[in-house]
């Protein structure tokens, strides 16, 4: 993996979406359509804002979640929301979203309907992931019911169950997101950098992020 890191967290988002805007240009240059993938939680929201202003061929990129929460859109825990608001607004308004939701009780029954828009968008041009201090990256929980094939299975996209997660919830998988072309990790905060530092000498069943590092950029700033 590369360590980059940035001398505040404002740079570091404006950088990382120029990188992004980059990789996709570069992506267009050579194919009808390109294909990003990109974390919820609290941390890329300020890349979000940057990233939706840029100019860029928007109506020939897929957006994609890394992992969703199986809660509907008017919950604030939906990363779909959160999405829609930050980044698929303004130029990227044009983009489209490839969903990681459905509206069925569990990700198992939802599951079937998404797959094949998410396997049309593969192999993905760009990566964004973030990562808990649990070490957990997209959904790819320690502990999760479905970690085994999660981290080592062909499958494209899982339903999972974790301790550490409040709700059920859908994530790509660990091949899915090896397989993308350019990958990143976005990280702030001393206790997620202490975290990263451990995870890259544990097993990706401890820390799954570890299972994502190799050939990886990760992106950190302090708070
Ligand atoms: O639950 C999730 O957590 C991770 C990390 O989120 P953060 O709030 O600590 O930045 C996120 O990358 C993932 O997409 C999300 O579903």
């Amino acid at each position: 993996m590369e360590l980059v890191t940035y001398p505040d967290v404002e740079i570091m988002m404006i950088s990382l979406a120029d990188r992004l805007a980059s990789e996709l240009r570069r992506g267009l240059e050579q194919n009808d359509r390109v294909s990003v993938a990109v974390p919820g939680g609290t941390t890329p929201g300020p890349a979000f804002d940057a990233l939706s202003d840029t100019q860029l061929d928007w109506g020939r990129v897929d957006v994609m979640l890394t992992d969703e929460r199986w809660v509907g859109e008017d919950s604030p825990r939906s990363n779909t929301r959160l999405l829609r608001k930050r980044l698929l607004t303004g130029r990227a308004a044009a983009a489209n979203l490839v969903q990681l939701r459905a509206d069925t009780e569990t990700p198992e029954e939802g599951l079937p309907a998404l797959i094949e828009a998410v396997e049309a968008a593969l192999p993905l041009t760009s990566v964004v992931l973030g990562m808990g201090e649990d070490m957990h990256t997209a959904s790819i929980f320690p502990g999760a019911d479905r970690l085994e094939e999660a981290l080592h299975g062909k499958a494209t996209l899982l339903p999972m169950r974790a301790p550490g997660a409040p709700e059920p919830r859908i994530t790509l998988t660990a091949r899915v997101l090896n397989d993308a072309m350019n990958r990143h990790i976005l990280i702030r905060g001393a206790a997620k950098r202490e975290a990263l530092e451990k995870a890259r000498h544990m097993s990706a069943d401890e820390a799954p992020v570890a299972a994502i590092l190799r050939g990886t950029v990760v992106h950190w700033a302090e708070d």
